[in-house]
């Protein structure tokens, strides 16, 4: 997730001088081995930023960003960023800086006065420190890349008087995440979010969480995401056509606007049984959802809190703007679920474990019908967060994988191999998607480049130890997802897209079979309700478009560059031209290995287009993700079920 504005805050507000020392060795993960690089701009720019085909010869901006990340790679050589001082004093200072003004100028002199003086005790942890100026313009997360390149898997990054843990050793992470997840609570995101999410799923904490994730875990059930599938059909269907005219007109298309929409379709239909229909034109609750979104994520960037200064929030356009938003959403839902309370009362249906309407199988309609004890106000903040969880990320997913397929034509058609193969003429099925083992390697690796969020935000309850390191109370800590995911040390040619790199018999990658190193839909007890039903929808609307057009850069479209919102935006869009194939299908020559499960049946390979934790691929899932079971088998699947206990 985006930044607390706290921190663009106080960075800004910093001073631009930073106490300077010799910067430790280049280095990963905390206190193992080390390694030592080269210099990491020229390793990853490629990914990092790529000017579209057809946009030729040096482009200006791109340029200009090279030459800001290679200033600042040599800046944090230098040492400049390197602060010591004892280890309470950031904590401390975070504290202070939370008492307001007076609070954050104390914050400030004793962070200067402890990292100047203060010798260090005992393993103390590596410290960056600086001012905004180094990373404004840049999605947040890659600057840090550079940093954990430079101070390791642990370190402490101080910008004024607030201070950050960033956390990239995947040790690391799992304790934070799994094994020790009682100790951490959501912190600033809770903050950031709670305008719009209220005390929904992913921002609640302790008890309300809790019984929340135990009512709304259930709704997700087997059946249900199977139906799901015939929905992520029709919607990219849709889409489909849409492309179709454009092709027709030889008019290109910005992508990323049309995955949003597409996902948002699915979503308000898969949630609460709404037809957004987006992709068809725009209403009213179409852009309140959209105020909705970039307020949120405006928040989350924005260095100056407005929203809280009393007056100004009664009279700033913006703000009106989104509290109206904010009460359409809300009237509507409302509606929705009176509807839908009725539609309960009238229906004779037995609620079961996998109970579900046919004409409403929305998790909606799920929970009302289970009985589930809950107040308006709850539901709605449960609502409007699976609303934003599936869509932003789902849209992200799909457009850095398009992104990506432009740039790898042998995957492409590698791709588009697979899906001749296994698609028919009607929408995609279960059958097809256990069938498409390539396409879902291809989602996974795009996870891998481009995760959604890029950053998990926590914040420690209690002391505990990250690694050697100890670490107070209210610590708030960024674990990078992307620096997992791009570590030289863990991924071979990290910053290549390279689906191959999962083979097609293998278990499909998940945080437990990649040990933390892998995160698409985090780890531990708060793992991503969706993954499953986001994997299939991912794996559906790219199967479809890919069989039916190819898709290139448009000429002369932007460079295509990253910006960070909650998920991964591009600064432009993502502009394609697409043209409908006209190539006669090829059979590949797919390698399917039979596998026996513990009970001695036999079926084709591992799971495919399947999720990476609510369905799992070998024992080892099993043993080493103790809060789900083993609740049903298909041929080739293994549906885990969380213990609710
Ligand atoms: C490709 C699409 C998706 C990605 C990459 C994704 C990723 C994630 C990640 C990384 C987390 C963990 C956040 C953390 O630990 O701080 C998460 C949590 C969550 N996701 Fe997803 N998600 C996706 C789709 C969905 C969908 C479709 C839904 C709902 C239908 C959903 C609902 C949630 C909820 C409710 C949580 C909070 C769980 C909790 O805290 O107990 N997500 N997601």
């Amino acid at each position: 997730m985006p930044l607390h504005p706290a921190m663009a805050t106080a960075a800004g507000s910093g001073s631009g001088s930073s106490i300077s020392t010799a910067p430790p060795s280049r280095h990963f993960g905390s206190g193992q081995g080390r390694l030592r690089l080269a210099p990491a701009p020229s390793r990853r720019s490629p990914l990092l930023r790529c000017s579209a085909p057809g946009a030729g010869g040096p482009d200006p901006a791109l340029e200009e960003q090279r030459r800001r990340k290679a200033e600042l790679a040599a800046r944090i050589s230098s040492g400049e960023f390197t602060a010591q001082g004892p280890g309470w004093v950031a904590p401390l200072a975070a504290r202070l800086a939370r008492l307001g003004p007076p609070g954050e100028l104390a914050a400030g002199l004793l962070t200067k006065v402890a990292g100047a003086g203060a010798a260090r005790r005992g393993p103390e942890l590596p410290q960056a420190t600086g001012s905004i100026s180094s990373v404004v313009g840049e999605a947040f997360f890659i600057p840090l890349y550079d940093l954990f390149l430079t101070y390791g898997g642990v370190f402490r990054l101080n910008f004024g008087p607030k201070s950050f843990l960033i956390v990239s050793d995947p040790a690391v992470a799992k304790h934070i995440l799994r094994d020790n997840a009682k100790a951490y609570s959501k912190g600033i995101l809770a903050e950031i979010l709670e305008f719009v999410m209220g005390t929904g799923l992913i921002p609640a904490d302790g008890e309300v969480w809790r019984v929340r994730r135990r009512a709304i875990v259930p709704a997700m059930h087997q059946k249900y995401v199977t139906a799901m599938i015939g929905l992520f059909g029709k919607a990219s269907d849709r889409l489909c056509q849409k492309l179709d005219k454009a092709a027709m007109d030889g008019e290109d298309v910005e992508m990323e606007s049309l995955f949003s929409r597409l996902t948002l379709d699915v979503i308000g239909k898969a949630v609460f049984n709404y037809e957004f229909d987006s992709l068809s034109y725009d209403n009213g609750i179409v852009e309140a959802v959209y105020v909705t979104l970039r307020e949120a994520e405006m928040r989350s960037t924005s260095p100056i809190p407005t929203w809280e200064i009393p007056i100004w929030k009664d009279i700033s356009p913006r703000q009106r703007k989104v509290n109206e938003a904010l009460v359409l959403i809300n009237n509507i839902l409302d509606e929705l679920i009176a509807t839908c309370k009725r539609m309960v009362d009238e229906e004779d249906l037995q609620f079961h474990e996998e109970y579900m309407n046919e004409q409403d199988p929305s998790i909606l309609h799920f929970l009302l019908a289970s009985g589930d004890d809950v107040s308006s106000k709850q539901l709605r903040d449960d609502l409007m967060t699976m609303l934003i969880a599936g869509h932003e990320t789902s849209a992200a997913v799909l457009t850095w994988t398009f992104y990506l397929l432009s740039k790898y034509p042998n995957v492409m058609s590698k791709l588009q191999a697979e899906v001749d193969a296994v698609l028919g003429d009607g929408l995609p099925t279960l059958e097809d998607l256990k069938k498409l083992k390539y396409t879902t390697r291809v989602i996974n690796e795009s996870l891998r480049l481009y995760p959604q969020p890029p950053v998990l935000i926590r914040r420690s309850l209690e002391d505990d130890m990250l690694g050697e390191y100890p670490i107070g109370r209210g610590e708030d800590i960024f674990i990078s997802v992307w620096n997992l995911h791009r570590c030289p040390k863990h991924w071979e040619d990290a910053d290549v897209f390279n689906p191959e790199r999962w083979p097609l018999d293998g278990p499909n990658p998940n945080e437990t079979n990649q040990k933390f190193s892998y995160l698409p839909f985090g780890g531990g007890p708060r793992k991503c309700v969706g993954d499953m039903f986001a994997t299939f929808e991912n794996v559906v609307a790219t199967a479809m478009l890919v069989k039916r057009f190819d898709f290139q850069m448009a000429p002369g479209a932007p460079p295509v560059e990253m910006t960070t919102g909650a998920t991964i935006h591009t600064t432009k869009g993502l502009n394609m031209t697409v043209t409908r194939r006209t190539r006669p299908p090829v059979i590949p020559n797919l390698q399917m290995k039979v596998v026996s499960d513990s009970e001695g049946r036999t079926f084709s390979t591992a799971p495919v287009g399947v999720s990476t934790a609510s369905i799992a691929s070998g024992e080892d899932q099993q043993e080493e993700t103790p809060d789900r079971t083993i609740e049903q088998k298909l041929p080739g699947v293994l549906l885990y079920k969380e213990k609710l206990s």
